[in-house]
């Protein structure tokens, strides 16, 4: 009948749609080509404003084009995989690998031990034989705390291990499991059992949560495991012993369940640790504790880690990942298989974008369709023998059937296995060996994860593949693991300084995937793997992009094509190509909107402060200022702060520069948008010009602005504790008044916009410094052109100074049209030559700020022509007269106050007070020649 069918243990899925991305994303490349060439085209010429802004914008989109790029291969080929673990079961139950299961802390305050314990505890009871399985806690604290929770672990676990199968409960993790029967319906079948386990668990919960209050294990305790006795010669955490104690294993007989069934292997490690000795953090906890220890303990041949936030939440994942390594086709060039990080606490809308769906849902399965994801240090699991540095050939099979042999295991009773075990986590064992360092061919069999990096997972992983594995990536509809996502904005500011950092050493490293990795792995997987590691790139672009373009919005100086001009088609499309797909994208992925605009912001903040700051310190590390840390990070939050969270309002918590910088930056974005906004509704009459000249830096601004919401709500109008401190608000203030009055020097526009004091709408005030232009745009040829100005105040309290300013009017290609020196005063009026944008520039020779009320307005000469022969000529008149009034009256008053202001110094009070006097007249005024001009209008229509 031939040969039997096969069935494999896996099955693979190309996800459809590809050609429509990629015909849409070569239109997008041909914008983005477009955009380059305007930039290349168009630098002004020597001497004309904004040529440096220009070629750094030509940098920066250059850079974004690029990195753009390499987001591609993540969406050709991405690939979902399915395995059948009734298959597995049926051809494998009774040879099923070994498996050791690490789990890592380090820090029982922001780690709480009641949070590992369930960790733990899930882990212990996968659905796997007991037998096979093994458990080791790498506590890098050394904390006899976590030692005495997971003592009272062990006992609870001989209850809960038997209810779970019994009950087949889902999650395993008791905390997780008591929340969602809470939330559900009460387990009808089982009431006694579960109020009975119920019972046991808040008992040891209590008893480790006051031990971890007092800060201090119960003296009864110590006498009931002799574990305690090892911490007799502790000094502190970064000073001890190795502390290690099997807390069950099926040596002891005593370690079986209330069934009688035996449990699995249950050990606590604590590495030895010394000042003098870097211990490389996470990376030196796997390899030293957890794989060395482990293989004298019980050597399994796959090793599953997890953080200790991240509980299992399948039971049955551990078959499933199994399923991949024991396929008899395509199993055995399988390293690693990587599950998403997600997390129990994630709100609707992700405030802080912890959740990562386009990385987790899309662009880890791309990466898999390439050759496999990364490895991002939890919820993993290996084969041992490759973590610890074997190369892979074709002829390598896995040999299920024979156990790796442990013999000395058979004899040594449990006291001889801790003693021998206890050697290989000594803090001197690594020296002189290549633990940690090598990443080549080298067929050292000692190796394990890459020291030296702060992300030792996604480094090893990258090895791993460069000695010719691959790995996949497992997503499965109830997820495997549920972590704990951060809840404040700095935390989560700092986690992704720790990535980019770490992402940046790989790509500068020997090891780096845009060269050493070149041969090794696809070229998809090249650019994915950069795409992922040069985050730290994006910040100097990113601020770029912040900041210039809405410094020169307010300085009146275009850097990109104007809404009439052809080029700013490409702009347009690429910018609303690029963000619809993005959005589109996320809502496609199971997103909100909101969820979106949030990512969004979390984009911008990572971008313009983690990454910098990762930047920084890359540069001081290189020349050895500064040392490699891990700060880890918080898995419990104070209750207020978890209230707000809830509510997703942002936290900001402790001033920190990281914060003072968002903030100066949201300012800076605010103060131009509103600077120019003013500029424009007083200056030129309409506020609708700047639309047509400069649109995409207005949408740029304002969309800026409307991202940073929060942060504004955080400066200014909050008042609970999460609000960004008063420190930070000064700061931040300070720093972005003082960065637009200084950074553009001469010809910035200030800040310090005061409106008109006058009876009119008409007119701006401001202070100067040196020099300051303002450009008028003049919609018709022929029109006339009135202007006027007036020294209102010089900046010195003393004396009355020679205060003279100089004026430079100039036409739209820059044709000189007048040129006044030394006036305290002057009203003007031209025909203008061509519709444009004129210019304005007043030139302050003294040393001295100067108040200047100046004022510009055109007559529109052609609109009178149009409505004269309408027959109308009265009406245009009358309007035209009434502006030429009020302009006049301007001047008029301009003069008079800067009288008074020369001949009695004005008090801060009667300052203020002629403030808000003018606020009041300025609206009245609005609102009249709001009036009248729409009365014209009615009549106009009328007639
Ligand atoms: O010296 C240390 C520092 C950390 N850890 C453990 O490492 C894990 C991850 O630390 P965490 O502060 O939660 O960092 P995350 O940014 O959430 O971790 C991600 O990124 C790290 C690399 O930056 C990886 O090591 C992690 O596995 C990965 O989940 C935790 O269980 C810690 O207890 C140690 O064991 N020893
Ligand atoms: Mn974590």
């Amino acid at each position: 009948m031939g040969e039997e069918e096969y069935y494999p243990l896996f099955e693979t899925k190309r996800a459809k749609g590809r050609v429509i991305y990629i015909i849409f994303s070569l239109s997008l490349f041909v914008g983005i080509c477009f955009i380059w060439v305007y930039r290349v085209s168009h630098i002004p010429r020597e001497g004309e404003d904004g040529k440096w802004a220009w070629i750094g914008l030509l940098c920066a989109e250059l850079w974004f084009g690029l990195y753009w790029l390499l987001r591609h291969p993540f969406r050709w080929n991405p690939v979902f995989r399915k395995p059948f673990r009734h298959t597995l079961s049926q051809r494998y139950e009774k040879i099923l690998p070994r498996v050791d299961i690490f789990v890592c802390t380090a820090d029982p305050v922001i780690e709480p031990p009641m949070m590992v314990m369930n960790t733990v505890l899930s882990v212990m009871a996968y659905d796997y034989p007991r037998e096979k399985m093994s458990v080791y806690l790498s506590d890098d604290a050394g904390s006899d705390i976590t030692f005495y929770a997971i003592f009272e672990a062990s006992i609870f676990a001989t209850h809960w291990l038997p209810f779970c199968k019994k009950f087949k409960v889902e999650p395993t993790s008791p905390a997780a499991y008591f929340k969602t029967i809470a939330s559900s319906t009460y387990p009808n079948n089982h009431v006694k059992e579960f109020v009975a386990i119920q019972k046991l668990y808040q008992d040891m919960e209590s008893r480790i949560e006051n031990a971890a209050k007092v800060g201090q294990v119960p003296k009864e305790v110590h006498s009931k495991h002799k574990g305690f006795s090892q911490w007799d010669s502790y000094s502190s955490r970064r000073d001890h012993d190795t502390i290690l104690q099997i807390l069950l294993h099926d040596k002891d007989s005593s370690a079986k369940d209330v069934d009688g069934h035996v449990m699995p292997t249950l050990v606590y490690l604590a590495r030895e640790k010394r000042p003098q000795v870097a211990h490389n953090f996470k990376a030196g906890a796997m390899n030293s504790l957890v794989i060395r220890v482990s293989s004298m303990i019980s050597n399994g041949e796959i090793i599953l880690n997890v953080d200790c936030d991240m509980y299992s939440n399948n039971s049955q994942s551990l078959r499933d990942a199994l399923c991949f390594f024991m396929d008899e086709v395509k199993g055995h060039e399988i390293a690693f298989v990587q599950t998403p990080q997600c997390f129990e606490n994630v709100t609707k809308n992700d405030l802080y974008g912890a959740g990562m769906r386009v990385n987790y849902e899309l662009e880890f399965h791309g990466m898999d369709g390439l050759g496999g994801p990364m490895y991002i240090g939890t919820g993993c699991f290996h084969r041992r023998e490759i973590l610890c540095g074997r190369k892979f050939n074709d002829q390598y099979k896995n040999d299920w059937n024979g156990y790796k042999n442990i013999d000395h295991m058979k004899e040594a009773n449990l006291h001889e296995l801790e003693e021998k075990s206890k050697a290989l986590a000594s803090c001197t064992y690594e020296e002189n060996t290549l633990w940690g360092k090598e990443v080549t061919f080298s067929l050292s069999p000692y190796m394990g994860l890459q020291y030296g990096c702060s992300v030792e997972d996604v480094i090893t992983g990258l090895s791993i593949k460069c000695r010719g594995w691959k790995s996949v990536y497992y997503n499965p509809q109830r997820s495997a693991f549920l972590g704990v996502a951060l809840t404040t904005l700095p935390e989560t500011l700092i986690q992704h300084k720790r990535w980019s950092e770490g992402g940046f050493q790989i790509v500068l490293s020997k090891y780096s995937p845009a060269w050493y990795a070149c041969g090794f792995i696809s070229p998809g997987l090249q650019m994915a793997y950069c795409y992922y590691n040069l985050w730290v790139l994006l910040s100097w672009p990113t601020l770029y992009y912040c900041i210039i373009p809405s410094l020169y919005l307010l300085k009146g100086i275009p850097l990109f094509p104007q809404i009439s001009s052809p080029w700013f088609i490409p702009f347009a499309y690429v910018t609303l190509g690029d963000s619809s797909y993005d959005l589109l994208e996320f809502l496609w992925l199971g997103g909100t909107l909101k969820g979106w605009w949030n990512n969004t912001r979390m984009w911008l903040y990572k971008r313009t402060t983690s990454y910098l700051f990762a930047f920084v310190d890359n540069i001081l590390k290189f020349l050895g200022f500064s040392e490699s840390a891990f700060v880890i990070s918080a898995k419990v939050a104070e209750e207020n702060v978890f209230q707000r969270y809830e509510k997703e309002v942002m936290e900001f918590g402790n001033s920190s520069p990281m914060l003072t910088l968002l903030a100066t930056l949201a300012l800076l974005n605010l103060f131009c948008l509103l600077g120019m906004l003013l500029k424009q509704v007083f200056i030129s009459e309409g506020g609708l010009r700047i639309c047509e000249t400069m649109t995409l830096q207005v949408l740029l601004s304002g969309v800026l602005v409307l991202i940073n919401v929060p942060v504004y709500q955080g400066l200014y109008l909050r008042k609970d504790k999460g609000r960004l401190p008063i420190s930070v608000a000064v700061k931040s203030t300070a720093l972005a008044l003082m960065i637009e009055m200084k950074l553009g020097l001469s010809n910035f526009a200030t800040a310090v916009v005061i409106f008109s004091s006058l009876n009119t709408v008409l007119g701006i005030r401001f202070v100067i410094d040196r020099y300051e232009c303002f450009s008028h745009n003049v919609q018709y040829e022929g029109d006339r052109v009135h202007a006027s100005f007036v020294v209102i105040k010089v900046d010195t309290s003393w004396q009355y100074t020679h205060d003279g300013v100089d004026l430079s009017v100039k036409g739209p290609s820059g044709e000189p049209i007048r040129d006044f020196h030394d006036r305290t005063s002057e009203i003007f009026e031209f025909v203008a030559r061509s519709n444009g944008p004129y210019r304005f520039c007043f030139t302050n020779k003294s040393p001295y700020h100067e108040t200047i009320d100046f004022d510009v307005h055109s007559n529109h000469v052609q609109f009178t022509d149009q409505h004269a022969k309408d027959g109308e000529p009265y009406i245009v008149k009358l309007e035209q007269a009434l502006f030429n009034i009020q302009y006049e009256q301007h001047w008029l008053e301009a003069q008079t106050e800067r009288q008074a202001i020369v001949s009695n110094a004005m008090s801060s009070r009667a300052f203020h007070k002629a403030l808000l006097e003018s606020a009041a007249l300025m609206g009245a005024s609005a609102i009249q020649v709001y009036l009248l001009r729409r009365l014209f209008e009615r009549k106009m229509l009328a007639v």
